[in-house]
């Protein structure tokens, strides 16, 4: 096979990866993701030590060490365009030598845990709670630009779409599985489960209106009364699906672990964030610690 040339895998002249700046042996196979480059010196604030501190744009890297563990820590900044480089760099770095440009024989598989924020859609899930994500749903368009379908929950998929009806707007949402053995690692009675929908934007996409009058006025109830398998659409936020979707292609794990900031139902907002975020840090880390997840 053809190696990979300049314009495709991007390094800089260090011989970092192009956005994230990063050389394959700065990160840990065990990786946490935040949307706020403010939140990686929360997570890293904990470890033991930190060997390596990174920032290019909103791409915030520490590398360092947790209770004995290697762990790396890094923003990806908001949206799913930002989701794409991420995933497509971190995966780089671990299964592709910089040096021949060629994809290795043998494959770096990487856990990938986001700790992230969120709203709830279901009135009786309150404000600084924690969810951890069992499917996404793509409201974006991220995943219809790859070979995508061995990877989708099709049938969850097909009983959505046939329920919203929103072809007629152009939003045909894809459906994506967290990994079932992270679910499994992270699951405890302090996290509840639920189906986050991942959102191109904050305000219209999240049927949010200040100003603008949105085209879907019931956006949220209509998503908040459908039910899958007895499971509901309980969250709103703007990376999981489509981290579900590129870690499955690409052979990694992912889970997303949420902070419910806001209750759309309710119309509260969290006045502790930060306190409960450094809750779903701390969870987050100990998890990690007491298993085995490489
Ligand atoms: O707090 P983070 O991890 O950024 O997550 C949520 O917050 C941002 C919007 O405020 C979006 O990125 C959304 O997914
Ligand atoms: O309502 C919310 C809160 C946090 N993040 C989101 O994307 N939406």
């Amino acid at each position: 096979m053809a190696s990979l040339g300049s314009s495709e895998l991007i390094l800089n002249p260090d011989g970092s990866i192009y956005h994230l700046n990063l050389l394959p042996e700065d990160i840990s196979p065990i990786i946490i993701t935040v949307g706020d480059p403010g939140r990686v010196s929360q997570v890293s604030q904990y470890f033991d030590s930190i060997e390596i501190q990174n920032t290019k744009r909103e791409f915030v890297t520490h590398t360092g060490y947790y209770a004995g563990k290697r762990i790396t820590v890094l923003s990806t900044g908001i949206g799913t365009d930002n989701i794409d480089i991420v995933f497509n760099e971190l995966d780089a770095l671990a299964n592709i030598d910089f040096q021949t440009r060629h994809i290795k024989d043998k494959k770096t598989r990487l856990n990938i845990i986001r700790v992230g924020t969120s709203g709830s859609i279901q009135a009786d899930i309150p404000v600084d709670s924690f969810l951890m994500s069992t499917s996404g749903i793509g409201f974006d368009g991220l995943l219809h630009f790859y070979e995508s379908g061995h990877v989708r929950n099709q049938s969850f998929e097909k009983a959505l779409n046939d329920y919203l009806g929103w072809d007629r707007h152009n939003i045909h949402p894809y459906v994506v599985d967290g990994d079932p053995e992270l679910i499994e690692i992270f699951r405890s009675n302090r996290i509840r489960y639920g189906i986050t929908g991942t959102n191109s934007g904050f305000y219209g996409p999240q049927g949010r209106s200040l100003r603008l009058q949105t085209k879907i006025p019931d956006f949220n109830e209509k998503l908040a009364e459908f039910s899958y398998r007895n499971q509901h659409v309980t969250n709103l936020e703007m990376e999981t699906a489509a981290m579900y979707g590129l870690a499955r292609m690409l052979g990694h794990r992912a889970i997303s672990l949420n902070v419910i900031l806001a209750n759309r139902a309710t119309m509260e907002f969290s006045k502790k964030g930060r306190l409960s975020i450094d809750g779903l840090i701390k969870y987050t880390l100990d998890t990690i610690a007491q298993n085995s997840l490489v």
